[in-house]
């Protein structure tokens, strides 16, 4: 054990230490797992598997090393009064299952409506991959990304739709293929005014 890491996004989760294994205990993980899954991890083709995995989850997980804060920290006022909507739809992202590890491949779309200052469009984007390159649920992600953008932006309103697909529900267990899951959540204004959620729903869907 060789380092502590802090981990950040208090947005997501209570600050909380744990420790994270050196690489090769990592390595030696993966490498029971080849075991288990019943291959010859000794076998060439399977040699260097336990480097690759550990080096892709370095980037699959990446999002417990970044912050939300800073990513929306950036905002500009300069924008000729423009206090309507925006709209950021079609953001394809890629998770996984905190209860199985699976991936979990969708579409995130989110609308806010400034109060005075907007943020960069790709700060959208990427705040969505700082909550899915973690181990979560679909129901979380979407409240994380509206939370973060309701106490770091204080905007007027939030709205946030999340379309999924489940590895875990079509690889394995009920093996249904095709089925995708839809969650959505509102703040402020949008929570309030049921004609801001059908606008929402509307530019979604049509544009
Ligand atoms: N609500 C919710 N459930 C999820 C998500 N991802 C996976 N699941 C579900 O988590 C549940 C875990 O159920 P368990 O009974 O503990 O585990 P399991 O025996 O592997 O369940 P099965 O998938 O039904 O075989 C399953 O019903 C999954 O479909 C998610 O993002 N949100
Ligand atoms: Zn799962």
């Amino acid at each position: 054990m060789d380092a502590i890491l802090n981990l950040r996004g208090t947005l997501a989760r209570p600050a909380k230490s744990v420790v994270r294994p050196t690489q090769k205990e990592a390595e030696a993980a993966v490498r029971t797992l080849l075991l288990w899954a019943g291959d010859d991890p000794d076998r060439e083709g399977l040699l260097d598997t336990p480097k690759r995995v550990v080096k892709s989850y370095k980037e699959l997980f990446s999002g417990y090393n970044e912050s939300p804060e800073e990513v929306l920290g950036t905002t500009f006022e300069e924008v000729s009064g423009f206090n309507d909507a925006v709209l950021v739809k079609d953001i394809e992202f890629h998770s996984h299952c905190e209860h199985h590890m699976l991936p979990v491949v969708g579409k995130a779309h989110i609308a806010y409506l400034p109060d005075g200052k907007v943020v960069g469009l790709s700060k959208i984007a990427r705040l969505v991959d700082i909550f899915a390159r973690r181990l979560q649920t679909q129901e979380s992600i979407t409240a994380q990304i509206a939370d973060a953008m309701d106490t770091i932006l204080r905007p007027r309103g939030v709205a946030v739709m999340i379309e999924a697909d489940h590895m875990c529900m079509s690889m394995r267990g009920i093996r249904k293929q095709g089925s995708t899951t839809i969650t959505t959540t509102f703040r402020g204004a949008y929570q309030e005014d049921i004609n801001e959620q059908v606008r929402f729903m509307t530019m979604v869907r049509h544009g």
